[in-house]
């Protein structure tokens, strides 16, 4: 049985997913995968030619779990488009389709301890089960050292990390937490965070240090960085010194989804590709922090981070190292690296409600953002939506860029091309800025904040900034251009792809990225002038 990384441990036979129409249907067309899913595997009856919202739609009818907190990964690659086909993906017979699930209702826990005392909490899934250790220590106000607490579920010792929704599925569930006989409290060391600078001549603006030390104070108080229920990678929630508060987010590069510790049970990748073709593992907080330095405010360009907001608002993003026993340490604690981005207040994201409502600047400033790094993830779950300060506006703000620059155009997807707005021409104001943008200046840019972008990504990043220029330059709407850039269905090629590799094809082996680029811009011209026309 193909695994795509993993070896089967558990399967439970007793709870086959096979659709009643299958007896209706070519039996060659049927095959039997497996889906992974908390630590279990369950086998799952599907037909190539289901499309992957069925096969969601499936899930849910058996499992419960809805499809828009569904998540699909096989073979390393997440099944996003969800009217592509199963066997579009090169899913077959015996694959194992990981299932990554977005949870943020309440479990009841009973927990009794070893001396007899029951508490019961009512604690969101996304916690874990050093949340409760703590939540019972404060309960009983007596000197414990968490250390020393262990706790056990069916007989299964339960590290600190474990997800409460990953151990126990129904609302009686039972967690028994001993205490061993040494008591002693070991004085806690500071926590660790600070930005890493690799680049003496840059400072740090205020709006980054403020909240790396709120995130800072939240630490030294105690305050332990809480996993978030949604994504693929881990996501830490970090809390101000109230710990009342949400501050930043960090998203350690060891944990991001396919790599060694990433905490959602996805496999290992092969080859070093991240979920998104054209990606790595390890380098998603090096595109977060990217997509922060490459928004430019709308006042010019930015040579140095400041004070300002860009001009779609990416949240300020910062590269640090942190040590933390909160994160997920399966081989021991070590210090983590990643991205630290202020936590934004929001009311949801624009996954929870219809786009009628986005001010079309707002969905306009997200489409600029996306073309120009050409973001391989921009699902509406990805936009946050909040209202500004001053006027009571809804804001779109941005978020999860660890799958922009891709090295190859073929993921990329951008949800707003099905919303209204996105067939509104840009406004005078939206042209002017498009036109300031240089990227010759920005991969100078990224490479004096410690990225020197491989050649592939440079390309990338020059190619569609070019597209987002010369199609403003004709007036194309937002659906105009991003449509060039993503591929209508998962076989066809976008039509950027199409102008690569003309242009790849009419140039000589060897010769220099700049004459490449040129072929691009000349079969771009004439496609561009075609559309227009
Ligand atoms: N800057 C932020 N402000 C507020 N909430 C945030 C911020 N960044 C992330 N979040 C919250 O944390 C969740 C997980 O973050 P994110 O989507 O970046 O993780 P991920 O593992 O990369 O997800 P995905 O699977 O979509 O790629 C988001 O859905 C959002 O609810």
């Amino acid at each position: 049985m193909s695994s795509a990384g993993v070896a089967v441990t558990t399967i439970q036979n007793e709870s086959v997913i096979s659709p009643g129409y299958m007896h209706d249907q070519p039996s060659g067309e049927s095959i039997l995968i497996y889906l992974a899913v908390s630590g279990s595997m369950i086998p799952m009856r599907v037909l190539e030619c289901d499309s992957i919202d069925s096969v969601k739609l499936r899930i849910q009818s058996f499992k419960g779990f809805v499809v828009k907190n569904q998540k699909l990964v096989c073979g390393g690659r997440e099944l996003a488009r969800s009217n592509s086909l199963i066997r579009d993906y090169g899913v077959t017979d015996g694959n194992v389709l990981h299932l990554v699930l977005r949870l943020s209702d309440l479990q009841v826990i009973n927990v009794r301890t070893s001396c007899g005392k029951e508490f019961t909490f009512h604690v969101e899934r996304c916690r874990d089960v050093g949340y409760v250790k703590r939540q019972v220590a404060k309960k009983r106000k007596g000197l414990v050292d968490l250390d020393d607490q262990e706790v056990l579920c069916n007989g299964e010792r339960l590290e600190d990390q474990k997800l409460i929704n990953d151990i126990s599925k129904s609302n009686d569930a039972v967690i028994h937490l001993s205490d061993t006989e040494n008591n002693l409290v070991v004085p806690r060391k500071p926590p660790d965070l600070q930005p890493i600078i690799v680049n003496p001549k840059i400072e740090i603006p205020s709006v980054i240090w403020d909240f790396v030390n709120s995130t800072t104070e939240g630490l030294e108080r105690g305050n332990y960085p809480i996993r978030s229920s949604e994504g693929t990678g881990g996501a830490y929630l970090m809390l101000d010194a109230s710990g009342n508060k949400y501050i930043s987010v960090f998203k350690p590069i060891d944990e991001e989804p396919m790599a060694v510790n990433n905490p959602r049970g996805l496999p290992l990748s092969l080859d070093g590709e991240g979920l998104k073709k054209g990606t790595r593992v390890g380098e998603g907080a090096l595109r977060e922090v990217a997509a922060y330095i490459l928004d430019h405010p709308k006042s010019g360009r930015r040579s140095f981070l400041g004070e300002e907001k860009g001009f779609a608002g990416v949240p300020p993003t910062v590269m640090v190292k942190c040590l933390h026993k909160g994160f997920n340490h399966p081989e021991g604690l070590t210090e983590k690296i990643g991205s630290l981005q202020r936590f934004m207040e929001n009311y949801g994201s624009c996954e929870d409600m219809g786009p009628g409502a986005f001010p079309v600047e707002e969905v306009h400033k997200i489409s600029v953002l996306d073309i120009r790094i050409a973001n391989a993830d921009r699902h509406a779950g990805n936009v946050l939506v909040s209202k500004d300060g001053a006027d009571g506006q809804t804001l779109l703000i941005p978020i999860d860029h660890g799958y922009c620059l891709p090295e190859s155009f073929e993921d990329c997807t951008f949800d707003w091309l099905y919303w209204p707005q996105a067939h509104q021409p840009y406004s005078p104001d939206t042209i002017e800025y498009i036109k300031s943008l240089d990227a010759e200046a920005d991969i100078a840019l990224l490479k004096f904040y410690g990225w020197e972008l491989p050649l592939e990504c440079a390309r990338t990043l020059r190619i569609s900034t070019m597209l987002l220029k010369k199609g403003a330059e004709r007036g194309l709407t937002p659906f105009a251009i991003g449509s060039i850039m993503c591929r209508e269905t998962l076989k066809k090629e976008s039509m950027i792809e199409e102008i690569v590799q003309e242009a790849l094809d009419s140039v000589l082996p060897g010769t220099s990225e700049a004459t490449l680029l040129e072929s691009v811009s000349k079969i771009m011209d004439y496609r561009l002038d075609e559309i227009a026309q």
